[in-house]
């Protein structure tokens, strides 16, 4: 839906999003502006996350990704997770070290990783979403070298340089190597 404070989609579909797409999905992985702006609530702290996943759970959502918050530091966006599924709730956090780009195309990419590991984890929230971010990384990573490789010294990088370099990556997307590491939130 948006990004950085800017719509991508008409200003007049959120509603129909609010109202009649969120309550379809099972997952659902929105940014922190995203989850902003369909709840309604602005992130601050982390009771503000949690409350604004609760509301995606309240609207029938089973498990609930935010895919990052500033919530971090500096060098780390901070990603948040909640599940209630079959009468379980898990809560988590992940620290998402942070590279010096903005790309495009990650959100779709982090929701389908995500998918395939929920399918794969039968719906193992931490185990999902670490290997997600984990793979995220790894890919985004390999996409700044190539980038910068491309691009040379003198040339700033553009969309073109930072396609994501997904079928480079399939190993990867396969087989994440284990770096990240989610910690449960109790109660
Ligand atoms: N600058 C970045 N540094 C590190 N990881 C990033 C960066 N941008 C995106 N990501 C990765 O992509 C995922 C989705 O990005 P996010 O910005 O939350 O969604 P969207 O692309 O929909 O705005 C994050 O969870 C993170 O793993
Ligand atoms: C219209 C539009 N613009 C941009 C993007 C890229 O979004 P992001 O980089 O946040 O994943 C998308 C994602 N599908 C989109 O639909």
């Amino acid at each position: 839906m948006g990004d950085h404070g800017k719509m991508y989609v008409p200003e007049d579909l959120l509603p129909v999003y609010r109202e009649h797409i969120v309550p379809l999905a099972d997952i659902i992985t929105p940014n922190q502006y995203e989850a902003e702006l369909l709840s309604g609530r602005k992130i601050k702290n982390e009771g503000d996350a949690l409350e604004v996943m609760k509301w995606f759970h309240d609207q029938g959502a089973k498990t609930v990704v935010l895919s990052s918050t500033e919530l971090g530091s500096e060098n780390e966006l901070l990603g948040l997770a909640s599940s209630v599924i079959n009468g379980t709730s898990t809560r988590l956090q992940i620290g998402i070290p942070r590279l010096p780009v903005n790309f495009t195309g990650t959100g779709d990419l982090f929701a389908s990783l995500l998918l395939g590991w929920m399918h794969h984890t039968d719906s193992n929230l931490k185990k999902s979403v670490e290997n997600t971010v984990d793979t995220m990384q790894t890919i985004l990573r390999r996409t700044l070298d190539m980038a910068r490789q491309e691009a040379g010294p003198d040339t700033p990088l553009t969309v073109r340089h930072l396609e994501l370099k997904l079928v480079q990556s399939l190993d990867d997307i396969r087989s994440p190597v284990s770096k990240c590491k989610a910690s449960v939130l109790e109660n």
